[in-house]
C-alpha cells in the first residue's frame, strides 16, 4: 500500500536508476586529523571495498612520495572488481606521479572559487580553464582515464562551473566531481545545482559532500534526485573536519527511499565499518545508522509491544539484511510485554503481579547502572521474587 514515505517518481527522475558509489576512504578518509593506515591496513580496506561491490576505489595521492605510489599501485592489483583511481592536482608532475602507479585512472582537481583560486596560485578563472586544457590531454595522452575534481565548486560562480563541464569534455574528461568542500549546501540547493549541470552537459556527474552542517548524506542523495551519476563517499563518513558522506548511509538510505540502487552488498557493510573503525582508531557511535552497535536494540515499552506483534511498526531496516539480529534490551523504560517476553525466552513465566514487581526492580536497576538489563539479569530477579513471593513458575 503506498504511503507518504513511498517513492513516487518524478517526472525527470526513473526509479531505482544505477548508480556509481565512489569510495574516498583510502583518500580523503585518511586525511581526517591523525588518521593514518599502514600499508597492510590499506590493502583490507580496499579488499573490504572490493568485496562489498564498490565501484570504484579513490586510493590515495601518488604525488606524496614514492611509498603512496608504491601502496596505491599495490591497491590497483588487489582490487579484483573495483576501479581504483588516483587523486592529484592539476599539475603535471601529480600526473607523472600518478603514472607511476600503474593505475589507468586519475582524478585531478581544480579550485573552482575565487578564493581558492588566489589561495593556490591561479591567476583566475581563465587560468583554471587553461590548465584543464593543458593537462587533462596530456594525462590522456599517456593513456589515463581522466576526472576532473571541482574543488570548492559549492563557492564558484554557477556560470563558470557550466564552463568548466565544457572544458572538462573538450580536454576529453570523462567526469566532472562537484566538491562540496566546505560542507556548505544544502539539499534542495544541490539538486537543483545537478538539475543545471545535467541539462547542460553529457559528462558523468559526481558530488562529493562533506558533513559539516550535518547534510552529507541528504545532500548526496539529493544530487543523484537532481541528475548525478556518481557518489563519493566515506565509510562511516570518515574525512577532512566533519568527514565526507557516509557510504553505508548512502548505500542503504538510497534503496529505502527506493529512487536509486547501487551495487553494495548490505551484508558486508559491517565487517566493512569495523575494519575502517579499527585501522583509523575510530570507535563507531552506538547510534551510527546501519553499523551502529544499538540501531537494532529497542527497549522502551511501547515499541518493544509492538514489535512483538510486528516488526516493521517499528522497524524501518531488517536487521539481518545487514546481517544483524534485532534486540531487546530491558531498561527504565521497558513495560510489561517486554518483561513477559525476557521471561518467555529464559523458560519462565510470571503472573501480573509479579511481571510488575519485575519491571519495577529493572527500571530501578537501569537507572543505579546507566546501562540496560541484560537477559539473564531477569531470570535472578524472577528467581528472588519467586523466593519471597511464591508467585513464580517455569513455563510450562
Ligand atoms: C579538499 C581536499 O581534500 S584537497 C586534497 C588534500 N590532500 C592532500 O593535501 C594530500 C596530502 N598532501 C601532501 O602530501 C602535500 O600537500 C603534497 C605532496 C600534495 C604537496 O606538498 P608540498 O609540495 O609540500 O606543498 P604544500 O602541501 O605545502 O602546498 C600545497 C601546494 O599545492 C598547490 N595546490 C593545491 N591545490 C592545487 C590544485 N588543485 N592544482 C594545482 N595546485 C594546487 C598549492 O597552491 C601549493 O602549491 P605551492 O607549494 O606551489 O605553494
Ligand atoms: O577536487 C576533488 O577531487 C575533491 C577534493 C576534496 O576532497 C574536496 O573538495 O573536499
Amino acid at each position: 500500500m503506498p504511503n507518504l514515505a513511498s517513492h513516487a517518481p518524478q517526472d525527470d527522475e526513473t526509479a531505482a536508476r544505477l548508480i556509481g558509489l565512489n569510495d574516498s576512504t583510502l583518500r580523503d578518509g585518511e586525511q581526517a586529523p591523525g588518521v593514518a593506515f599502514t600499508d597492510a591496513e590499506k590493502l583490507r580496506i580496499a579488499r573490504a571495498l572490493d568485496a562489498a561491490g564498490i565501484d570504484e576505489i579513490e586510493a590515495g595521492t601518488p604525488a606524496m612520495g614514492d611509498a603512496e605510489i608504491e601502496i596505491i599501485g599495490e591497491i590497483g592489483r588487489v582490487a579484483e572488481r573495483a576501479a581504483v583511481i588516483a587523486w592529484g592536482r592539476m599539475r603535471e608532475e601529480d600526473v607523472a606521479a600518478a603514472l607511476r602507479t600503474g593505475l589507468g585512472r586519475v582524478s585531478l582537481s581544480v579550485p573552482m572559487s575565487a578564493r581558492q583560486m588566489r589561495a593556490k596560485g591561479y591567476e583566475g578563472p581563465k587560468d583554471v580553464l587553461a590548465r584543464i586544457a593543458r593537462i587533462v590531454p596530456l594525462a590522456r595522452d599517456r593513456g589515463l582515464v581522466v576526472a576532473v575534481g571541482g574543488e570548492d565548486s559549492s563557492r564558484a560562480e554557477p556560470d563558470f562551473v557550466l564552463r568548466v563541464l565544457d572544458a572538462v569534455a573538450a580536454a576529453g574528461g570523462h567526469r566532472f566531481r562537484f566538491a562540496d568542500t566546505l560542507g556548505v549546501m544544502e539539499p534542495f540547493g544541490v539538486r537543483d545545482v545537478f538539475r543545471r549541470l545535467r541539462a547542460a552537459s553529457a559528462l558523468e556527474l559526481e558530488f562529493h559532500g562533506h558533513d559539516d552542517l550535518g547534510l552529507a548524506t541528504a545532500n548526496t542523495l539529493a544530487a543523484l534526485a537532481g541528475g548525478a551519476t556518481h557518489a563519493s563517499v566515506c565509510v562511516l563518513g570518515l574525512g577532512e573536519r566533519a568527514g565526507n558522506a557516509p557510504l553505508e548511509e548512502v548505500a542503504v538510505a538510497l534503496a529505502r527511499t527506493g529512487r536509486h540502487r547501487t551495487r553494495a552488498d548490505f551484508g558486508r557493510l559491517c565487517e566493512l565499518a569495523a575494519v575502517v573503525a579499527a585501522a583509523s582508531g575510530r570507535v563507531v557511535p552506538a547510534d551510527k545508522p546501519i553499523v551502529g552497535d544499538a540501531v537494532f536494540s529497542h527497549e522502551s515499552g511501547i515499541h518493544v509491544s509492538g514489535l512483538l506483534r510486528d516488526p516493521a511498526t517499528y522497524e524501518a531496516l531488517e536487521p539481518a539484511q545487514f546481517g544483524r539480529t534485532r534486540r531487546i534490551v530491558f531498561g527504565k523504560h521497558s513495560g510489561l510485554a517486554a518483561v513477559r517476553h525476557g521471561l518467555q525466552l529464559l523458560g519462565l513465566s510470571a503472573d501480573a503481579a509479579a511481571a510488575a514487581a519485575i519491571l519495577a526492580q529493572v527500571r530501578c536497576r537501569a537507572e543505579q547502572t546507566k546501562r540496560p538489563v541484560e537477559l539473564p539479569a531477569l531470570a535472578d530477579l524472577h528467581a528472588a521474587l519467586a523466593r519471597g513471593s511464591g508467585l513464580l513458575h517455569a513455563a510450562g
